[in-house]
């Protein structure tokens, strides 16, 4: 594709400065009722190239649903501009809908008396899916999710990994550009997480579906998405790659090592300092921006080591830090993977 301008092709979804103001009432005293407005998401802006997969996560009521629900045309923005695929959901809500898959982990939009079976035909009608297409799509999903032995069986009756299998399979058969997942492993034992996860990579792998992953089990990130936004108070608080967001915390790492000998805590290394002996062991922390190779080269030099071993913060630790960095306001703006302020 020629791209004079140099930008690249049209970024999948793009999000632009999109906000949501819900006007809620609270009762203030006995009688009285007083109009309040909620900033739920409050100026994000966002570009998802296709085939990409980001995790998207913050702490409850940061905005996250409301996101995904402007993203699929359920709400419409208070504020900015919104693209998925070139539509704008609000006003072209039935075209987006052949063009995304959206999962909600916490409710299931297939129906609840049927066999899971009777709700892909349901979906192959209201889709209008070819049957060809139909048929491949749904014999992929059975395998690969192993629903064989669940198409007969009526929604309600199937567990809850069995019933976000059913789902995710019945976001798929259209052949959606988008995915979008809104806790899709809550709930979910280890096996269940584990297949899940599988499927997801493969979809992205072989279909280069674009997948936007809303989660509070960041070992779903972890596994699936290289890039991962951080949402808090409406606003995006970090975007950049997982790796990234460790120097962007200023999350600290541990060197430990094991001297030959107990001896005094280790001094003097510059960028360092010791929080911990025990017996021959230490515990030296640094920023982990910085590289360990020094640090290492210092303590050698000094001191009879032994062994060594380093140990990342993770990424619970560090995503909590953002938190309550947003929480107090202490550094506003969004964080950028280089350690920047970006303007939000
Ligand atoms: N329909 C609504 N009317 C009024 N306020 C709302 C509405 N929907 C969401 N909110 C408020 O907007 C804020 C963001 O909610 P949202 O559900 O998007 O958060 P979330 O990040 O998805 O949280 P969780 O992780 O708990 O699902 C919260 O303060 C919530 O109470």
């Amino acid at each position: 594709m020629t791209d004079p301008a140099g930008t690249g092709p049209e970024p999948l979804i793009d999000v632009r400065g999109i906000e949501k103001v819900f006007t809620v009432r609270r009762k203030a005293g006995r009688l009285r009722r007083v109009r309040e407005e909620v900033r739920a998401v409050d100026g994000i802006t966002f570009q998802v190239p296709r085939g990409e997969m980001v995790g998207y996560i913050g702490p409850n009521g940061a905005g996250k649903s409301t996101t995904i629900k402007m993203l699929t045309g359920i709400l419409v923005p208070s504020g900015g501009r919104l693209r998925i695929a070139g539509l704008d959901p609000a006003r072209e809500r039935t075209r987006l809908a052949r063009r995304i898959g959206v999962v909600f982990g916490q409710r299931t939009t297939l129906w609840w008396d049927l066999p899971l079976a009777d709700s892909y035909e349901l979906v192959r009608r209201m889709y209008r899916i070819p049957d060809a297409v139909y048929r491949a799509n749904l014999a992929r999903c059975v395998e690969l999710l192993d629903l064989a032995p669940l198409l007969a069986v009526p929604v309600r009756q199937l567990s809850l990994g069995q019933r976000m299998r059913g789902d995710i399979a019945a976001a798929l058969l259209h052949d959606p550009e988008v995915l979008y997942l809104d806790e899709p492993t809550i709930g979910l034992d280890v096996v269940s997480k584990a297949k899940v996860r599988e499927f997801v990579r493969e979809v992205n792998a072989e279909r280069g579906t674009t997948v936007l992953l809303t989660t509070h089990d960041l070992t779903d990130i972890e596994q699936l998405c290289r890039r991962v936004m951080v949402i808090d108070h409406g606003r995006l608080v970090y975007d950049g790659a997982l790796d990234g967001l460790r120097a962007a915390a200023d999350g600290e790492r541990t060197l430990v090592v094991d001297l030959e000998r107990e001896l005094p805590p280790i001094e003097g290394v510059p960028g360092a300092r010791t929080v911990r002996v025990e017996g021959p062991r230490q515990w030296l922390v640094f920023p982990a921006a910085q590289s360990a190779a020094p640090l290492v080269t210092a303590v050698a030099e000094r001191y009879p080591l032994v062994d060594l071993s380093l140990r990342e913060p993770d990424v619970e630790s560090l995503i909590a830090e953002l938190y309550a960095r947003g929480a107090t306001g202490a550094e506003p703006g969004r964080r950028t993977p280089d350690g920047q302020g970006a303007p939000a």
